[in-house]
């Protein structure tokens, strides 16, 4: 058991080797969600860039409404009318929501709240300020100011923050190029009738879907039988193809199990291999020059549950993340469970307002238990009786 690696020094292998990025590149702001900022975003102008009112009404000096009680309503301003009178005493202007405030008002006071008869405006309470309804030029932020930071993921409110300043480029990390190669003599295409001793192979539609998930398009998809030289041939080929080569299956010690072997004659330096968990024992990860390799096991569960755990983390590292394991939160457990090794364990969970249920069917060849999971529940130590109500940590998926 020794020889394996713990979770947590994985992840510290993991986190090492996101200090560089992939390259930077300048896209439109339009195509950027979900990519993370390579350089930080300032204000290019006061936002609101103008001062303008918040409300439909009228837009009047505070003092003139305090000494003379009736105003003459003179003008009207609209949204987006850029050229302004200026209101001499005792003047009003009818006003619109986002209109500029012309010089001489101070105030709004919605329509509502008025009276207005043969353009003369009288009020009817008395709880009217100076200020009213304004929205000050720069009150949001003004020229100069720090918008979003470097590694900043993009959300939609962010692009429609970015978009108000009228920003329509931004600088990001681009995303890792990645191909998936598949192992194993038993696997068998969809639609191809199966025969005894097969299996429909599933992982790699699996992880096609989890990367989509991430905006990532595979660059390939390959199946490779369970013959040494193929596997070689194969590895060695595609690893200066892509950033992050993923494969699944034969990665464990039977006597077919060709991956591990055909990394090292490929000249991969391991990473790590093997690590204290449940499901995943056998996760592989290694690196040749500044190309990937995450060999993840094959039963369907463990493959996931590895790139959940792993590669996702990682893939968003070389996206602009930087805290890639920090999404975990806790959670109340609502079952009791038993927990029989040290190991740690990764199980199908389903989270809901802050409890968590474990889900039946954990095994790492059953993929119906992570068919109806939205999280995976992590848990580490000494082999005992985990009780229901005990804290535990969860990842979201
Ligand atoms: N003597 C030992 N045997 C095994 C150990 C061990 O420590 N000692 N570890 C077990 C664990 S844990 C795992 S996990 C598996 C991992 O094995 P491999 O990564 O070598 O995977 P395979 O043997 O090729 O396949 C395992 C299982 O998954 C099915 N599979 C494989 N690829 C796919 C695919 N693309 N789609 C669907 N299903 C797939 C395959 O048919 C096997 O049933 O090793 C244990 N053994
Ligand atoms: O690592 Mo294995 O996934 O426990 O079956």
């Amino acid at each position: 058991m020794n020889e394996f690696i713990t979770v947590n020094e994985s992840r510290t292998i993991i986190s090492k080797e996101i200090n560089k990025k992939c390259p930077i590149h300048e896209i439109y702001l339009s195509d950027s969600l979900h990519s993370y900022l390579a350089k930080p975003v300032y204000a290019p102008i006061d936002v609101p860039n103008f001062t303008n009112s918040a409300m439909d009404g009228y837009a009047f000096s505070y003092q003139d409404m305090v000494d003379k009680n009736e105003l003459t309503v003179k003008y009207v301003i609209q949204a987006g009318q850029t050229e302004l009178p200026t209101l001499n005493r005792g003047e009003a202007a009818r006003i619109f929501t986002g209109a500029m405030i012309p010089t001489g008002a101070d105030m709004v006071v919605v329509q509502e709240k008025v009276k207005v008869e043969k353009n003369i405006l009288s009020f009817q309470e008395e709880k009217y300020n100076k200020g009213d309804n304004i929205r000050q030029q720069g009150s949001q932020s003004k020229i100069g100011d720090l918008l979003a930071a470097e590694n900043t993921l993009i959300t939609p409110s962010i692009i429609g923050m970015l978009a108000g300043y009228g920003i329509e480029k931004v600088n990001v990390f681009s995303s890792p190029k990645i191909g998936i190669i598949v192992t194993g003599n038993e696997l068998v295409t969809a639609g191809i009738p199966l025969k005894k001793g097969q299996i429909y192979e599933s992982n790699s539609i699996t992880l096609q879907s989890a990367l989509k998930e991430m905006d990532i398009q595979v660059e390939f998809m390959l199946k490779v039988s369970d013959d040494k030289e193929k596997t070689f041939q194969e590895i060695q080929t595609r690893i200066p193809e892509v950033d992050i080569l993923l494969l699944t299956g034969g990665i464990s010690v039977g006597d077919y199990d060709y991956v591990k072997e055909s990394l090292e004659k490929a000249e991969v330096n391991q990473l790590f291999y093997k690590i204290q968990q449940k499901p995943g024992k056998p996760l592989y990860f290694g690196k040749k020059k500044q190309h990937y390799v995450f060999a993840l096991p094959g039963n369907p569960a463990s493959a996931l549950t590895c790139f959940y755990q792993y590669v996702h983390p990682f893939i968003r590292g070389l996206k602009g993340e930087n805290n890639i394991f920090d999404f975990y939160e806790e959670a109340r457990l609502l079952t009791n469970f038993n927990k029989k090794n040290k190991l740690t364990h990764f199980l199908k969970g389903y989270l809901k307002n802050g409890e968590v249920i474990l889900l039946s069917s954990q095994e790492s060849y059953k993929m119906n238990s992570f068919s109806t999971a939205n999280c995976i529940v992590e848990i580490s130590g000494e082999e005992r009786m985990i009780h229901q109500g005990e804290k535990v940590t969860v990842w979201r998926i």
